[in-house]
């Protein structure tokens, strides 16, 4: 079986390749640069000070699940994550295998969502940093599974510039070498991202390989509120739930559920 990260990877450099084509860098670049005094609410503070720490995910469709949830509307969701304790909110945007757009950001702001927003896609190039700062994002996902050390070392210092915080995914040993670059914040995917094997036992074994100081987040595979408490206690800030949340017919109020557990 082809490696699923390696297609979705591949995908990925076609669609970048035809947004520039139609809208080239320099063109997004000067939309970006009035936007850049603006503040923008830091993610990993934000984790810092929360009592909850969840990261609450917009997830419809997902390459692992298929269909999760395709009516939800993030213009009804997202608010409704903020309302009920989320300290920061994740939004696809990868359309093609996650049923996500750019716009779900945007439409989330133009809510009114003050919250920290992740930028959940599967970046490999500057343009689609620029096109995060440009939708409202807070914050990136860079996947050291699907960077070189240099590119994601570039990508960070880019994301910097643009005033964006990243979060680091890294899934086991063979990527720890990319916490050397102080990310905002290290994310441990509990899924393996070429196979789809889920298992939370991952950000146990991982916690004491990250280095002390960094803010640390346990991804993927996060069912239930006594997870969290032990991942807590592991030393996670941070925890993203998308599909716990999303399968419900009102994740916003599963959020409060879960967190009323918490
Ligand atoms: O739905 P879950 O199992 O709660 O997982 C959420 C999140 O961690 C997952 O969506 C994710 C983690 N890393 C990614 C990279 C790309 C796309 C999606 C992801």
């Amino acid at each position: 079986m082809k490696d699923i990260l390696e297609e979705i990877v591949a995908r990925k450099r076609q669609e970048v390749a035809a947004l520039k084509q139609a809208t080239p860098l320099h063109e997004l670049v000067a939309r970006v640069e009035p936007m850049l005094d603006e503040p923008v609410p830091s993610m990993s503070q934000a984790l810092k000070a929360s009592t909850t720490g969840i990261i609450a995910e917009f997830k419809r469709k997902s390459p692992s699940r298929g269909w999760i949830h395709a009516q939800a509307r993030v213009q009804d969701v997202a608010p409704l994550y903020e309302q009920h304790g989320a300290a920061a909110l994740s939004i696809l945007t990868d359309e093609h295998y996650f049923g996500g757009r750019d716009e779900y950001i945007a439409l989330a702001r133009r809510q009114g969502v003050k919250l920290p927003i992740l930028y959940k896609n599967f970046v490999i190039d500057e343009y689609q940093l620029v096109q995060a700062r440009l939708c409202g994002a807070s914050a990136v996902l860079l996947i050291a599974a699907c960077l070189s050390i240099d590119t994601c070392a570039s990508l960070l210092a880019k994301a910097h510039d643009l005033g964006l915080e990243v979060l680091l995914e890294m899934h086991d040993e063979r990527d720890l070498d990319y916490a050397a670059l102080e990310p905002d914040m290290c994310g441990i995917n509990n899924r393996n991202l070429g196979t789809f094997v889920t298992d939370v036992h991952n950000s146990f074994a991982m916690a004491a390989r990250l280095p002390a100081q960094a803010v640390k987040v346990s991804e993927s595979g996060i069912g239930s509120p006594a997870t969290v408490r032990r991942l807590r206690a592991a030393g996670y800030d941070g925890f993203l739930v998308g599909e716990q949340l999303m399968k419900q017919s009102n994740p916003g109020q599963a959020l409060q559920q879960f967190i009323d557990a918490l």
